[in-house]
Parts: C-alpha cells; sequence; structure tokens
C-alpha cells in the first residue's frame, strides 16, 4: 500500500504544484490519476519513487516512511515507465530491457535470460531484441519500456502517460495488453494520464485531480460517474464525452 499523508508541493520558483494530500493506493490494483495539464499528476508520481521530495507530508510504502529510505536504492525498486519510452538510443533492446539488473550486479547472461523472458510476457518477438530503439515501431518501443519497468520484478509499477504519444489503434492494442499483464502480475501500478477514457478503462480507482494538485475525487470508475463529488468532476466527465462518441 502507498499512502500519501498530507503532502504538500512547492517548487523554489513559488509554483504550487500539490496541495494537501491525503490518498491511499491499494495493492495489487490499477490506480489512474487523471487530470488537466499542470495538475500535479507526474509531481506526485514521482514522489513515490523520491524523484520528487515532498515540501511537507510524507510518504510511506507499506507503512515505511520513505523519506528515511535511500534514493537510488528506492528508485531501481520500483518500475518506471514513461512516455516516448525512454530507451537508451546506442543500446539494443535486449541491454535496454536489462539496464536495472545489470546497474545492481546481476551477470549478463542471467539479466538476458530474464530479460528475454519479459519479451515474452509483454508480447514481443524475441527476433528484436538486437535491433535499437529507432529500429521499432512507437507500439514496439513502448513494450520494451514495460518490460524494462518489469526487469526488476517489482512490486510497484509507475507508468506516466506511457501510451500518449502512439497512434490511437496502438494505444487500444496497449491498453488491452496492461490489462492481460496486470491479471498475471498483479502488480501495484499507478498510472498517468491525461484522459478520462483511458482511466476509466484500466483503472480499478480512478483519481482525479484539479489544478494546483488538489484531489478533487477517488474511487472506482462507477463511483465517480455515478456520484461525482462536484461540478468540477462532472465536467471533467463529460468533457471527454465527445471524443468517445467520435472514436
Ligand atoms: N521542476 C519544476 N519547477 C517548477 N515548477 C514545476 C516543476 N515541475 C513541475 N512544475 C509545475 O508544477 C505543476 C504540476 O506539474 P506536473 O508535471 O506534475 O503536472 P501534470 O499534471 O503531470 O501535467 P501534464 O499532464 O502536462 O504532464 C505545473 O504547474 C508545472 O509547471
Amino acid at each position: 500500500m502507498i499512502e500519501f499523508r498530507a503532502v504538500t508541493k512547492r517548487f523554489p520558483d513559488g509554483t504550487l504544484a500539490v496541495t494537501d494530500l491525503d490518498l491511499i493506493i491499494p495493492p495489487h490494483q490499477v490506480t489512474v490519476f487523471v487530470g488537466s495539464s499542470g495538475s500535479g499528476k507526474t509531481t506526485i508520481l514521482r514522489m513515490i519513487n523520491r524523484m520528487v521530495d515532498p515540501t511537507s507530508g510524507s510518504v510511506l510504502i507499506d507503512d515505511v516512511d520513505i523519506a528515511t529510505l535511500e534514493p537510488v536504492a528506492l528508485r531501481r525498486s520500483i518500475g518506471y515507465v514513461m512516455q516516448n519510452s525512454g530507451l537508451l538510443p546506442h543500446r539494443t533492446v535486449i541491454d535496454n530491457i536489462a539496464t536495472v539488473p545489470l546497474l545492481d550486479g546481476v551477470k549478463r547472461a542471467e539479466a538476458h535470460k530474464r530479460a528475454y523472458e519479459l519479451m515474452d510476457v509483454v508480447g514481443l518477438e524475441r527476433s528484436l531484441a538486437t535491433r535499437y530503439p529507432a529500429q521499432l515501431s512507437g507500439g514496439q518501443q513502448q513494450r520494451v519500456g514495460v518490460a524494462r519497468g518489469l526487469a526488476a520484478d517489482p512490486n510497484i509499477l509507475l507508468m506516466d502517460e506511457p501510451f500518449g504519444a502512439v497512434d490511437p489503434l496502438v494505444r487500444a492494442e496497449l491498453q488491452v495488453e496492461l490489462q492481460r499483464l496486470q491479471r498475471e502480475l498483479g502488480k501495484t501500478v499507478v498510472f498517468v494520464t491525461h484522459d478520462i477514457d483511458e482511466a476509466f478503462l484500466i483503472g480499478d480507482q480512478v483519481v482525479l485531480f484539479k489544478p494546483g494538485g488538489i484531489l478533487a475525487q477517488a474511487g472506482p470508475p462507477a463511483e465517480l460517474l455515478q456520484h461525482p463529488a462536484d461540478d468540477f468532476v462532472t465536467s471533467f466527465i463529460d468533457a471527454g464525452r465527445p471524443r468517445s462518441i467520435l472514436r
């Protein structure tokens, strides 16, 4: 379980990105952060692996305040998948997937063996292993990014708009794949998107933020749809609807 207790983040330039956030992220479920651009989603996500530290308040993982943990070790123990996959351009697919285990001192042969297994898990042909990222499609690159995020077998997987840069058809395919993966692996997934349809599709819990990183509502999709907390929630959900009809 991940817990935010009265977390506020103000950047040095004075920007208030997160305001007094109390939130529980249950284990083995997909929690989706949704909200308009600049509503603090990425900042909140990055506080889970200490890429960003709160100005005040605390973040706990399984009841341990992560401010007491060593940031680099914490970061390597948590999977992180970002938009545009964030792959290393001069390393092959197999080396990209094995990045964290290799950093952790796992022997190359063993790290590669596991990386090949992960290619199967995320639905990538093993024949792609020796290609470089630029020789893959956008969807394939994102799958490599997911495999890399899973390589250290983390309990927690953070995904920051992972499907934002691919076309709608590939995006739909990746969304279905993520649901399958989650049924098989049961990780604690925290997923950022600005797309309410995507949030409702893949989220067990959806957390909607207002500008300033103010929590608007958190709950299962049906709860937000049937019992929106206020007009902001209603209008954010409604704004997503015309797109669903057009799709
Ligand atoms: N390092 C920083 N220094 C100053 N302000 C920052 C920094 N990082 C983020 N911000 C600001 O904090 C606010 C929240 O940013 P954040 O990236 O968390 O939002 P977001 O909801 O993830 O947005 P998006 O959907 O556009 O990625 C924004 O106003 C942003 O400009």
